[in-house]
């Protein structure tokens, strides 16, 4: 199960007292499967795994399934220490997964050689097959990725650390490695607005890349997708220019923005997504009217 083309993160609605709305998710599931996403990655960072209950995680995964219904892939989210992490991984499998996430381990710092052995430790809980996920204190060095390959369920590693050189030392020391999955473990851009890496992430071989933004405007993000993989360079420059770097600069002004701008975003298309629930904060009114300019914007440039 190679991780190839674009990606689909939804996000998790909430309804004003705050349960999970699995009505809007179905809708916003069935939104992003008509873009065509290769796969869709639920209750993963943008669905705001961190806040989720275990049995709400079963029915957001349950609900992207069945939405799915085998038009694609759906992989969930599974996170926190080891125990939390086999625990979703479990949940997961029950509720019809086709792969897990693996997001980083709580709070704790180790060594590449430890993180192989918790994905190990999440591994023998689910038959899944697993992507892992490397940002924060998630690290993985060369021999460490090379190591994942024993583990015959890891398929791949999503990147969202952005240290490109790195990145290479990764991609070329598991292609060469000789191992007999070298060929067929993926890999995948998954930075914050993946689309700003994108160009150099090819460079290196990385051609698979998740979109937050995906979730709220699929038209600019399939066309964005579309330029960027038939090599319209004028296209990708326009968007880059018009949409992407203006929404960027509007993210980094506050943290969790890469949420809860991505939320705003799709309220603004119509679909009641609701808030981000704490610790993240919603957009101000100020900034949303300035995504709304963005949003408007990149549609000038399509
Ligand atoms: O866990 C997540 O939701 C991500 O990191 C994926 C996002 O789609 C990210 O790539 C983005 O913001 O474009």
């Amino acid at each position: 199960m190679r991780l190839h083309g674009l990606l689909s993160f939804p996000l998790t609605p909430f309804t004003t007292d705050g349960k999970v709305n699995l009505a809007v998710l179905a809708d916003h599931v069935e939104q992003q499967l008509a873009a065509g996403p290769s796969g869709l990655f639920v209750a993963c960072g943008t669905g705001e795994f961190t806040s989720l209950s275990l049995q709400e995680y079963r029915e957001v995964v349950g609900i992207a399934v069945q939405v799915a219904a085998g038009r694609a892939p759906v992989f969930a989210g599974a996170g926190g220490g080891p125990a939390m992490a086999r625990d979703f991984a479990i949940a997961a499998l029950e509720a019809g997964a086709d792969g897990l996430l693996l997001l980083p381990p709580y709070l704790v710092h180790s060594t590449p050689a430890g993180l192989v052995e918790h994905v190990r430790y999440v591994a023998e809980a689910t038959p899944l097959p697993i992507t892992v996920y490397q940002r924060a204190n998630a690290v993985l060095d060369p021999d460490a990725a090379v190591a994942l390959l024993d583990v015959p369920t890891v398929v791949g590693i999503k990147d969202g650390k952005g240290d490109v050189s790195a990145m290479l030392r990764l991609v070329t020391a598991i292609r060469t490695s000789g191992h007999p999955r070298a060929d067929e473990f993926g890999f995948l851009n998954g930075l914050p607005t993946a689309e700003l890496s994108v160009q150099a992430y090819r460079s290196i071989g990385v051609e698979s890349y998740s979109s937050a933004v995906l979730c709220f405007v699929p038209d600019i993000a399939t066309a964005f997708y579309r330029a960027v993989t038939t090599g319209d360079a004028a296209t990708v420059q326009r968007l880059l220019a018009a949409f992407y770097l203006p929404f960027v600069a509007l993210r980094d002004l506050v943290p969790g923005y890469a949420v809860a701008l991505v939320k705003a975003g799709a309220r603004l298309g119509g679909l009641d997504v609701g808030s981000v629930r704490p610790p993240l904060v919603d957009a101000t009114d100020e900034h949303v009217e300035r995504l709304a300019a963005i949003i408007a914007a990149g549609r000038r440039a399509l």
